[in-house]
């Protein structure tokens, strides 16, 4: 058992906005808690040590999370925050996704040192992203365009974009406006030319679901809007099996009591893209997300799925 002065242990991985996200709940958590000592403990995952192979070859995103996941279930660390599309849509046994934060800006920006919009970018221009997201509305919007892969930590990719590898490239807004670099967007990409990944710009909380002292102590930080709206989207998610790194989309609104929920499925070649929306009560939120995905997959996204993961 702990004590109940104990200090409150955050599992974070070391790159910038990781450090960001943990400093930021770790503030949150002393602002309702006066008096609660709370600990960074910085670790490395495999998914910061490789880095020169495509993600979607190695494993996705869950490479960044199961040290940290390992480190609760062991007891080194109490709590890990995340950015909630970086999460796999399943946790192991023992953890939940516990809290989500209020979202930051969930879009796409377009960021270039030469060019201030997407639309403007001469024949033949060379993109970076490594998102295959990204990468598919981009190809459909502008096939002329060049899209080269670019990995790395935020700052990583804008030093490549600075030294001339790229003439623009593709970042979350929520990275650089957390990164107090917001005079890095030149433009916001609206959701109808690139639809966020589900969970974008939402900062989400995992510990163990036994856990409650550190449930209740997290309690404040919770924001029922984001989870109405991350909910809905990871749902789509998972019903379309979308662990690995797929060109997926999934972004929800609320409107008064209901949810808009739109979904995008795109071939990597720009070749093909689905989309449809749901519309429907904030408490239907994950069942909205399931019809949504189960839409999609009866206009051909299992098709093109299976090409993406190669069966
Ligand atoms: N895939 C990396 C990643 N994971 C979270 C963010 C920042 C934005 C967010 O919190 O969703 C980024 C950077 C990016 O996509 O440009």
């Amino acid at each position: 058992m702990t004590e109940h002065n104990a200090p409150l242990r955050i599992a974070t991985r070391k790159s910038a906005l990781a450090l960001w996200q943990a400093e930021f709940v770790k503030a949150q958590l002393e602002k309702f808690h006066p008096g609660l000592v709370v600990e960074l403990v910085p670790m490395t995952t495999q998914g910061d040590v490789i880095l020169d192979t495509p993600l979607a070859k190695i494993g996705g995103k869950g490479l960044f999370v199961k040290e940290l996941e390992q480190a609760m279930l062991d007891g080194r660390a109490d709590i890990a925050v995340h950015s909630m599309k970086d999460v796999p849509v399943e946790f192991p046994e023992g953890l939940a996704l516990h809290t989500i934060c209020e979202r930051e800006d969930p879009r796409d920006a377009f960021v270039s040192n030469t060019y201030s919009a997407l639309a403007e970018l001469p024949q033949g221009a060379v993109v970076g992203t490594s998102s295959l997201r990204r990468q598919c509305q981009i190809r459909a919007l502008r096939p002329d365009l060049e899209i080269r892969d670019l990995r790395g930590n935020v700052n990583t990719r804008l030093a490549k974009l600075d030294a001339g590898e790229y003439d623009a490239i593709i970042l979350a807004a929520a990275g650089l406006i957390r990164l107090e670099m917001p005079e890095r967007i030149r433009a916001f990409i609206e959701p109808e030319v690139s639809l966020p990944a589900n969970g974008q710009g939402a900062v989400g909380i995992e510990c163990r679901i036994d856990d409650e002292r550190t449930k209740a102590l997290l309690a404040p930080l919770e924001h029922t809007e984001t989870r109405v709206r991350v909910n809905a989207e990871r749902a789509m998610n998972r019903r379309l099996e979308g662990g690995c790194q797929v060109p997926i989309g999934a972004y929800a609104l609320l409107e008064n009591d209901q949810v808009w929920l739109r979904g995008l499925v795109g071939a990597v070649d720009g070749s093909q893209m689905l989309t449809a929306q749901i519309k429907g009560a904030q408490s239907d939120a994950e069942s909205l997300g399931v019809q949504l995905a189960e839409t999609l997959l009866g206009m051909g996204a299992d098709k093109i799925l299976a090409d993406v993961y190669g069966k």
